[in-house]
């Protein structure tokens, strides 16, 4: 694993949010996004070679939704940037991990992503993610 490309931020208002974000940041969302397969709508911070995408739920089986409702707003997931997807799903496999998608699946800003379950890392969603 590369870097941290992304922490995905889960908020209920993405337009209020990005006027939080932007003040505390002092720059401006560069992009926004919506991702229909994921049920959400995203903007993108940047921060160095890092990004804070804040995502908002678009139906109410978005994971994002679903996740507001059981545990409120705040950190959803950390995204890993791979040179090879598929490469690091196998080794994470055999490392024991469990893959929510073994197929990668479009995701935002130009990229194909797949999840590991929270319960394998600790509680925490990660995200893998590559240049499409
Ligand atoms: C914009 C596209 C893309 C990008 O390019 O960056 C994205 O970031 S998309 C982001 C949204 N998409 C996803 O999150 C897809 C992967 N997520 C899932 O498949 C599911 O959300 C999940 C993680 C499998 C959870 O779904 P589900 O099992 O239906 O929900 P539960 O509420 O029953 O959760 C089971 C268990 O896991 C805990 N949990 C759920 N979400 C998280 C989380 N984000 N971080 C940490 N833990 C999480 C949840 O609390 C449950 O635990 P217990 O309460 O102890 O049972
Ligand atoms: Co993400």
């Amino acid at each position: 694993m590369k870097r941290i490309e992304h922490i995905g931020i889960a908020v209920k208002d993405l337009e209020a949010a990005n006027k939080t974000y932007a003040a505390m940041m002092g720059a401006e969302p560069y992009k926004s996004e919506t991702v229909d397969g994921e049920g959400v709508t995203t903007s993108f911070f940047k921060v160095g070679e890092s990004k804070i995408e804040l995502l908002a739920g678009t139906r109410p089986d978005s994971p994002i939704s679903k996740f507001i409702e059981k545990r409120g707003e705040g950190i959803h997931h950390m995204a890993f940037y791979v040179d090879d997807i598929r490469a690091e799903i196998e080794r994470l496999k055999k490392e024991g991990f469990r893959l929510l998608n073994e197929e990668p699946k479009p995701g935002a800003d130009n990229k194909i992503v797949a999840f590991m379950h929270p319960k394998d890392a600790n509680g925490v969603l990660v995200e893998l993610c590559q240049e499409k």
